[in-house]
């Protein structure tokens, strides 16, 4: 049986997963038969990237899959070496080519790499792709609050979604808040910390034994209540499938600070202020 994966409305009306399927690194056949166990499962969002080199195999699985297309949600996201007006809309149409579709259901800004300048052009690009259809929802990844405030202030839109780091070691308070007065959808990315030393720590296994469930459900739960969407990668359909079962339980406000508590920073050096990816 599927799961059923509860959705919001995001700040231009469309519907966003509370739970979505990160895809970075599933290519191949192999690649497409994982996209085609989470859709199974019940996932409905899906994340891929230029730069990750599998929106052919994303593509390829929402038209192998017996759910409809305009219940899924594909996300790509717009590379640094194609930052500018012109060279945003001519990614994004190379985008679709490259998925097979009609429409990427949110698309965003990889990186800001604000030492090019040309965020704002890029995002000014994908307003005129919503117009035109191209794209449902535009958003951005790995802005600062600064970054977004530009942003809203030249263009009077503000992000659908700002995908970001975001796990127990790096909870990100105060952008979250800033989100929050701004209508805009947190979404997290390396949710599990990549399953490194985040799943050693003792509260971990502790509190995932209180609330019988597992150390990965506890973590994937404690996005969810925070308001914030995650996109856990894996490539195995029972994995897959526990990630995504955490509609049954609620951690305790007290318990949800304590996961909060372990904060200690970035898992390695993605301050995008001066992290740049082409
Ligand atoms: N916008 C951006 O700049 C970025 C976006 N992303 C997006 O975020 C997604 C998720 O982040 P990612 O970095 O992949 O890391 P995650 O935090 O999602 O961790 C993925 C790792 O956890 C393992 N795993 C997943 N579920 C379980 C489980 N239940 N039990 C044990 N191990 C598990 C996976 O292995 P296995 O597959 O074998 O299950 C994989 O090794 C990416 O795939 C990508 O879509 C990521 C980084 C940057
Ligand atoms: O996964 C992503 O979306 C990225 O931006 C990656 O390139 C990430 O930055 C990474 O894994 C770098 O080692």
């Amino acid at each position: 049986m599927s799961i059923t994966i509860p959705q919001i409305t995001l700040n231009d009306g469309q519907p966003f997963a509370e739970v979505g399927l990160g895809t970075y690194n599933l290519k191949g056949e192999a690649g497409i038969a994982a996209i085609g166990s989470a859709l199974d499962s019940g996932y409905r969002l899906l994340d891929t990237a230029v730069n990750y080199g599998n929106e052919r195999e994303v593509g390829e699985a929402v038209r192998r899959s017996s759910i409809d297309r305009d219940e899924i949600i594909v996300t790509s996201k717009i590379p640094g070496r194609h930052h500018g007006y012109d060279e945003a809309i001519a990614s994004t149409r190379e985008s679709l080519e490259t998925l097979g579709l009609d429409r990427i259901d949110l698309h965003l800004i990889h990186w800001p790499n604000p030492s090019v300048g040309k965020y704002l052009d890029t995002y000014r690009a994908l307003l005129a792709l919503r117009e035109e259809g191209l794209v449902r929802s535009v958003g951005v990844s790995n802005f600062t609050e600064a970054m977004l405030t530009e942003t809203i202030e030249a263009t009077g839109v503000a992000p659908a979604v700002n995908q970001v780091e975001l796990h127990p070691y790096f909870p990100q308070g105060a952008l979250r808040a800033f989100h929050a007065e701004h209508g805009i959808r947190t979404e997290s990315w390396s949710p599990l910390a990549r399953r490194g030393e985040l799943f050693a720590e003792p509260v971990i296994g502790e509190l995932a034994e209180a609330y019988g469930v597992t150390p990965t459900q506890l973590v994937v739960r404690w996005h969810v209540q925070l308001g914030s969407t995650p996109i856990p990668k894996s490539a195995d359909p029972d994995r897959q499938r526990e990630n995504a079962d955490v509609f049954g339980f609620e951690i305790s406000d007290a318990d949800v600070e304590r996961l909060s508590a372990l904060e200690r920073g970035r898992l390695w050096d993605a301050d995008p202020n001066v992290h740049e990816e082409m």
